[in-house]
């Protein structure tokens, strides 16, 4: 039997996030979130490409370039998509999430989805650092484990 273990050693490894500028409030603590946790694992600035594109729609794209450029050994994309009074949320939530599975799929590199997709700012706020914790440090810790799981494959 072989077990391939998902350890947390992330000696030398390159990151890229993706966020999105779309309230901001909220995406700038995911990210501190995120780069705080890969602080952890030895992962300082210079082994992280920070890519800011407008809003949730346009980080597969983005993830995408990112992945296919060979310079990081993965990527977390992060935004924060809250309820309105039309169904555009709906639209936004669904096409971001197949876009960046699709750039995890396919793509040489996985992608951790990061986007909070909430019906207020206060459920936003609490995920983003508050009683919720952080989906940016949560990311953070997922892609370590998938990068030296990928590796033992
Ligand atoms: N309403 C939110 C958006 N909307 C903007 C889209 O993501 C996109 O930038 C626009 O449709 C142009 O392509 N984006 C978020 O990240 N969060 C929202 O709550
Ligand atoms: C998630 C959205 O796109 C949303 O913020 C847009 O708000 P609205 O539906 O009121 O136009």
């Amino acid at each position: 039997m072989v077990i391939l273990d998902h350890s947390r050693i992330a000696s030398g490894f390159k990151v890229g996030i993706v966020v999105a500028q779309f309230n901001e409030l909220v995406t700038d603590r995911l990210q501190q979130g995120a780069i705080l946790q890969l602080k952890k694992y030895g992962i300082n600035d210079e082994a992280i490409t920070i890519a800011k594109v407008s809003g949730a729609l346009e980080l597969p794209r983005i993830a995408r370039k990112l992945a296919d450029s060979g310079k990081v050994d993965g990527i977390i994309a992060l935004g924060a998509v809250i309820r309105g009074e039309t169904s555009h949320y709906d639209y936004v939530c669904a096409e971001t999430a197949s876009g960046l599975a699709q750039v995890s799929l396919n793509g040489p590199v996985p992608v951790m989805f990061g986007v909070l997709t909430t019906d207020n700012l206060d459920q936003a706020i609490n995920r983003a650092g508050g009683k919720g914790g952080n989906k940016g440090a949560d990311c953070a810790d997922g892609l370590i484990e998938m990068i030296n799981l990928e590796k033992q494959i």
